[in-house]
């Protein structure tokens, strides 16, 4: 698929304060791309950048394979954003707001629009100043959907909506990238985008010190694999495997924590009275703790 959204060293100062430091990215057409970091780690920033509402210090935006510096209007028209700080016409409804977009935009059908009301539990009748928070960022979701965008650039999507709305947001982006759609959104929840992205990206202090498809980070983070056996065993055969990092040994039951393939692990305990075996999911919680508190290390 094609390359739909194209950084490189791209950097934002505020007076000597890095907010964001050359960043290089490649998100393709049909991806779902999460960035996640905790707060002030330049993900709004980076969001900002893309939708030309704040100018680079350094570095190059291509959208499109158009330089966003060159042409913003035309790739801008091809976009879709959900704002951190959204802000609604108090006394339009959110029928008002899509009728005002579609002129603004050009683009009559609302059906897409009414559609994802309609999955979000949204009621377009409703005036947005009486509208709930959670009510308010469907409203911004909608808006940001309602012309079809080849991109959306998303801050916190999810932010404030309930349970029930954020599966349906996220399948709904899961259908959009299907279609060939290609999404950008920050979240502070590893959770959200463990569930709905491809690839993810932490940054950390302005710096993106990870870029990888979420599977190769389940494949990199620890796996539990508890054993029970007959009777109770030597467990330091288990720690010369390659690939373990922790043995606990209680009596008949061996926890092992391991990275990557648990064949050879397997094999030492089969040899050995094995009744069971269970494999806890890799937490990706932890790989992300790792970052932020290990600031970085890989
Ligand atoms: N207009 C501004 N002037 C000065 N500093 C700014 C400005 N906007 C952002 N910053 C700083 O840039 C850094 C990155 O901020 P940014 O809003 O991009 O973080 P974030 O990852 O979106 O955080 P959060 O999760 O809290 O929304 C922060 O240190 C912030 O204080």
């Amino acid at each position: 698929m094609s390359v739909v959204l194209h950084t490189r060293h791209l950097t934002k100062d505020y007076g000597r304060h890095a907010a964001l430091r050359e960043l290089d990215l490649d998100v393709r057409a049909g991806e779902v791309y999460g960035l996640l970091g905790p707060n002030g780690a330049g993900k709004t920033t980076t969001i900002r950048l893309l939708m030309d509402l704040i100018r680079p210090t350094r570095g190059r935006i291509v959208l499109f394979g158009e330089d966003l510096a060159t042409d913003s209007v035309r790739a801008r028209r091809r976009m879709g954003h959900v704002p951190g700080d959204l802000v609604l016409y108090d006394r339009l409804t959110g029928e008002d707001h899509l009728r005002l977009f579609a002129a603004l935009r050009d683009h009559p059908d609302l059906g897409e629009a009414r559609a994802l009301a309609k999955r979000l539990d949204l009621d377009l009748d409703r005036r947005a100043r009486e509208l709930s928070k959670g009510n308010r960022q469907k409203l911004g979701v909608v808006l940001a959907f309602q012309h079809r965008p080849d991109l959306v650039v998303l801050d916190e999507p999810a932010s404030g909506l309930d349970p029930l709305a954020q599966l349906e947001f996220h399948s709904y982006l899961r259908e959009y990238a299907a279609a060939g759609g290609c999404a950008l959104f920050s979240s502070h929840v590893l959770s959200e985008v463990e569930q709905v992205a491809d690839r993810v990206g932490i940054l950390l202090s302005g710096r993106l010190v990870a870029d990888a498809r979420i599977s190769a980070l389940k494949a990199k983070a620890l796996r539990e694999l508890t054993f029970t056996f007959a009777a109770p065993v030597d467990a330091a055969a288990f720690e010369r495997v390659a690939g373990v990092r922790e043995v606990r040994a209680d009596g008949a039951v061996v926890r092992c924590r391991v990275a990557g393939p648990v064949g050879e692990l397997v094999r030492v305990a089969a040899d050995l009275p094995l009744v069971n075996v269970t494999s806890q999911e890799p937490d990706l919680q932890e790989i992300f703790l790792d970052y932020v508190v290990g600031d970085g290390d890989d």
